[in-house]
Parts: structure tokens; C-alpha cells; sequence
């Protein structure tokens, strides 16, 4: 079934007739449209229009796999209109804006606006194999770029010139930063997303490097921390505590698994080692289009693990005014169990 016919069925399932969707890697996902962000869709049980405005008229007659309308507002509202009078029309609740919203009850008197949460998210979780393509291809140029990048993390370098080197090489490879890269050194490596500052990293510290490729849409995520020197015995201790934890969530990584009991089982080895309280975040989440998606790998998600998803598996222990560590790999849950999707080597502390 493709996604759309997948929307339609949660659509009835919601019990509206209509979807705006408005989030834009929803847009994305339907249409194919690479500037979601000035594009919206109405998905109705036997169209899909995507609307944007002239600047993308060529753009969208290129990419779109569904029907385009050029239009800015109030005119969109108003093509859109014709199909909505006396409908349920759904609304992506969790990223409308109040004046957003405001403009759909003003233009759609006649609408009964139903707002609703995570549907084409849900959809998402399940990656298609070319998702899966992309999505292996830009963890494997920031693996690239991750090793090439290695030695220059060195006592004397700063930490901006690292995050600098990784955004460039991958940008000369046609790819962008996923998220602005995170380089903390000694003490603001207690910083779970320490983003690279102008200090100039020591003997003797932990460096955590935190970054992702995104690269036709999609994107990758991983961190390693990196020992320049001989770190502290404390650092070491803590270094390989949370590698044991990262291991053993890997390992325990299939379908059928509770997300909730995998952070739980990272959690619970970090606090045997008295790094529970230090463990500051989820264990990890979904990647593809967005950095941040579902399934959500934390202690109150209801998700399930299933064949298809793309995941992250990060516990990290983060010790104000020492130092932190994260270690993180991105993984495909596939039918027999997982297959680990980065590659730069963890290096022993
Ligand atoms: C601002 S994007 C940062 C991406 C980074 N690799 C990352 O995922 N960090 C995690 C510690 C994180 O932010 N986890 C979220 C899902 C959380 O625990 O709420």
C-alpha cells in the first residue's frame, strides 16, 4: 500500500474527510517537494493537491508526485475550499500555528476543523527501501568525514575549527549539517548538546562529537566520544560504563521490543554504575527526514520496535563541571534483528 493509501485508511480511522497538512517533512514525505516548508497538502479520499506559490512553479511541476496548485494565501485557502464545506477536515495539531488556525476557520466556515496528532509521523516510522538508501548513504559520508576529521581533534585544537571541518568536507560532498554540529570538550562535554564553542581542547580530555549528514532529505546521526591523551581514571570509568550500556541496547535491538524496555535496560546498567541520575536524556529515536522522529526510545513511549524503522541508540552520563560522554550509533531494525548503519570505530578510553 503506498503512503497515501496508508493516510487515507488513518484518515477514516480518525474519522475526518479531509487532512491539511501542513507539517513540512509531511510534505515532503507525500509529494516529493524538496522546499516543504512554503508548501502545504489536502489529502481528500481521492486527491492530494500540494499547494505552494510561484516561486516554485517549475520546482514543483519537477518533483511533485501529486497534482500542484499555485497559489498564496488567501487564494490557496480559497481553491481548497470548494471540497470542504459540510467535511471533517483534520488539522497536524502539533505544528498549526494559532493564526494557522485562525486563517483555516475564516476561510472554511463550513469545515468542521479536527485537529489531530502524529498521523503521517506514524506512517513514517516505517522506512521504504529507498529511504533506507538514503538514509545509509548519508550515515556513510559522516562516517567518512567523521575519520577524516579524527586527527584533527588534537590537544590545541578548537573545538569550532572541528565543527567548521566536518560542515565543510560535508558540504563539498553535497550534503549539509543534519543539526549544527556538537563538539564538547573536558568540563562542557557535561553539555549532552554542547555545540562547538572557541575553546581550545586540553591534554588529557574527553572530546564528544555529535553530528549528522543530511543528504537528499534525509538525514544521519551518531556520536563518539574521542580520548585526547590519557584521560582521567573517573573519565575512563565513566567512558566505559556508558559503552557498556550502548552495547548491550544495541545487541538487544529486534522487532518486538518494547522501546521503553530498551532505555530502561541502558538505564539501569548506567545506574549500577552510579551514572543513573547523570543519564540526562531518552535513549535514543527515529531518524529520516527529520533528526528527531518516531519511534521514541525513552521511558514513557508506547512504541514497539518493528522491522523497517531507522533508530538511534545514545546513552550518554554527563557530570556538571567534569565532563560528559555519549556514545551513539544509528541502526536499521530489520526482521531478524538489527544491522548497525555507523561505522566510525569506537575507540578504547
Ligand atoms: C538538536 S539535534 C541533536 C541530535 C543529537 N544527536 C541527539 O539526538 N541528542 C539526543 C541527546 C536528544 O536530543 N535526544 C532527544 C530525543 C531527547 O532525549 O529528548
Amino acid at each position: 500500500m503506498s503512503q497515501l493509501q496508508q493516510l487515507r485508511a488513518a484518515m477514516n480511522d480518525a474519522g475526518v474527510d479531509a487532512l491539511w497538512v501542513s507539517h513540512p517533512a509531511n510534505v515532503r514525505a507525500l509529494t516529493g517537494f524538496t522546499s516543504p516548508e512554503d508548501g502545504k497538502v489536502l489529502v481528500t479520499p481521492d486527491a492530494a493537491t500540494l499547494y505552494t506559490d510561484a516561486r516554485y512553479t517549475v520546482q514543483a511541476r519537477e518533483e511533485s508526485r501529486v497534482p500542484q496548485h499555485i497559489a498564496r494565501p488567501p487564494e490557496t485557502f480559497q481553491h481548497a475550499s470548494g471540497d470542504l464545506k459540510g467535511k471533517r477536515v483534520g488539522f497536524e495539531a502539533d505544528n498549526l500555528t494559532v493564526a494557522g488556525l485562525e486563517d483555516l476557520k475564516t476561510h472554511w466556515p463550513e469545515a468542521e476543523l479536527v485537529p489531530l496528532r502524529g498521523v503521517i509521523q506514524g506512517l513514517r516510522q516505517l522506512k521504504t527501501p529507498d529511504e533506507i538508501g538514503a538514509i545509509r548513504a548519508a550515515q556513510a559520508l559522516a562516517d567518512r568525514v567523521f575519520n577524516d576529521v579524527r586527527p584533527l581533534i588534537v590537544a590545541g585544537a578548537r573545538e569550532l575549527d572541528i565543527a567548521l571541518e566536518i560542515e565543510m568536507r560535508l558540504r563539498k560532498a553535497g550534503a549539509t549539517n543534519a543539526f549544527d554540529v556538537i563538539v564538547a570538550s573536558g568540563p562542557r562535554g557535561a553539555m549532552p548538546h554542547g555545540h562547538a564553542s572557541e575553546r581550545v581542547i586540553q591534554d588529557g580530555e574527553l572530546v564528544t562529537v555529535d553530528m549528522g549528514a543530511r543528504l537528499n532529505g534525509y538525514n544521519s546521526d551518531m556520536t563518539r566520544t574521542v580520548a585526547v591523551g590519557q584521560p582521567s581514571d573517573e573519565m575512563r570509568r565513566v567512558y566505559n560504563a556508558v559503552l557498556e550500556a550502548e552495547e548491550a541496547a544495541v545487541k538487544a535491538v529486534k522487532p518486538g521490543v518494547r522501546a521503553a524496555d530498551l532505555d530502561k535496560m541502558a538505564r539501569d546498567i548506567l545506574t549500577g554504575h552510579g551514572l543513573g541520575e547523570a543519564f540526562a536524556h531518552s535513549l535514543g529515536h527515529g531518524v529520516g527526514l527529520e533528526v528527531h522522529e518516531g519511534p521514541g526510545l525513552r521511558g514513557t513511549s508506547e512504541d514497539v520496535l518493528q522491522a523497517g524503522m531507522v533508530i538511534t541508540i545514545e546513552p550518554g552520563a554527563y557530570l556538571p563541571d567534569v565532563g560528559g560522554v555519549r556514545i551513539e550509533d544509528l541502526l536499521l531494525v530489520t526482521e531478524d534483528g538489527y544491522e548497525v548503519l555507523s561505522h566510525a570505530p569506537k575507540e578504547p578510553v
